[in-house]
C-alpha cells in the first residue's frame, strides 16, 4: 500500500506527518509500522509520528512517540500539526486541533511563528531523577503528559541520556519525560530533555512548558512574564498568563513531501 507522508520539525523535534482524513488509509496504525516509519536508517526517521484525522468540524491529531507508544500530547507537534493544517488543507488560524488532552488552539504571528494555547499546567509533588548514578530533586508537572524537572548546575549532569533517566515508578506509572535545566539569565533557561518513548530528543515542546512553569515558580515571577526556553533545537517562549493558560510560540518547519509504501 502507498501512501501520502510529510516531514517536518519543530526547533528539530521532527515528525512523520501521516494525512489520514477518515482512517482509511492507516487503520489502527500499529507501534510497528510506527517504529518503522520513524526508523532513522530504515525508514523516514523522526522522534513521532503525527496522524491527521478529520473529526467532524475539527482535525484530530493522533500523536506517536517512536517507539509506537501512545501519548498524550506534543507541544511541537502541535506546531507542526498546525502548519501542515495551513498550507495543506485550507485552514486558517486562530485553528483549534483536537488531541488527546483536549483542544488547542493555535494563532499564527506577523513573524511566522505560531503560539499554541497548551492548558492550564498541574503542579504536583516534589520527586527526584538520577543519571548516572546521580540523583536529582525534581518537581513532577503535567502538561497533559507527564514530566520531572530537574535544576542542575550545568548540562553535562545530565549525562549521555542515553538511557531513561531513574524515576520513581510509583509516581510515574506510565512513564515520564524529563527535563534538565539551567539558568541563562532573567527569564532565560536552557534545557535537554530525555522523553518518554523517544529518547534524547533535540527539544520538547511540553517539557518546555513544564520547565517555564517549574522556573516561574522558583522565581515567583508575576503571571505574564515571558520566559525564554533555549533548547538544543532552538528557542521557544512561553508566558504563563494571568489565567492559567500557558502559551508557547515557537517554529514549526515542513521540509519534504513524499509517498511510502513502508
Ligand atoms: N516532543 C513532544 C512530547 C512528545 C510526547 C512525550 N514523549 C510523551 O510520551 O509524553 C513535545 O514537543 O511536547
Amino acid at each position: 500500500m502507498t501512501y501520502r507522508f510529510l516531514k517536518g520539525h519543530g526547533t528539530e523535534n521532527d515528525f512523520v506527518l501521516l494525512p489520514d482524513p477518515d482512517r482509511s488509509v492507516h487503520g489502527d496504525l500499529s507501534a510497528e509500522r510506527v517504529r518503522a516509519l520513524c526508523d532513522r536508517r530504515a525508514g523516514i526517521g523522526g522522534d513521532g509520528v503525527l496522524r491527521a484525522v478529520r473529526q467532524g468540524d475539527r482535525w484530530f491529531m493522533d500523536y506517536r512517540n517512536s517507539d509506537g507508544s501512545v501519548s498524550e500530547m506534543c507541544g511541537n507537534g502541535v506546531r507542526v500539526f498546525a502548519r501542515y493544517l495551513l498550507d495543506h488543507e485550507g485552514a486558517a488560524t486562530p485553528l483549534e486541533i483536537d488531541t488527546r488532552d483536549g483542544i488547542k488552539t493555535v494563532t499564527l504571528g506577523d513573524d511566522d511563528r505560531l503560539t499554541v494555547d497548551m492548558g492550564s499546567p498541574v503542579v504536583l509533588d516534589r520527586t527526584s531523577v538520577s543519571v548516572d548514578g546521580v540523583s536529582h530533586e525534581a518537581l513532577h508537572v503535567s502538561m497533559g503528559n507527564p514530566h520531572a524537572v530537574a535544576f542542575v548546575d550545568s548540562l553535562d549532569e545530565a549525562g549521555s541520556l542515553l538511557t531513561e533517566p531513574g524515576h520513581d515508578r510509583a509516581v510515574y506509572p506510565d512513564g515520564v519525560n524529563v527535563e534538565f535545566v539551567v539558568r541563562r539569565g532573567a527569564h532565560h533557561v536552557a534545557m535537554r530533555v530525555h522523553e518518554r518513548g523517544s529518547g534524547e530528543t533535540r527539544s520538547c515542546g511540553t517539557g518546555a512548558c513544564a520547565v517555564m512553569v517549574a522556573t516561574a515558580l522558583a522565581d515567583e515571577a508575576p503571571r505574564d512574564t515571558a520566559y525564554l526556553v533555549d533548547v538544543p533545537g532552538g528557542r521557544l517562549e512561553i508566558t504563563w498568563t494571568a489565567d492559567d493558560r500557558i502559551l508557547m510560540t515557537g517554529p514549526a518547519v515542513l521540509v519534504a513531501e513524499g509517498t511510502s509504501d513502508l
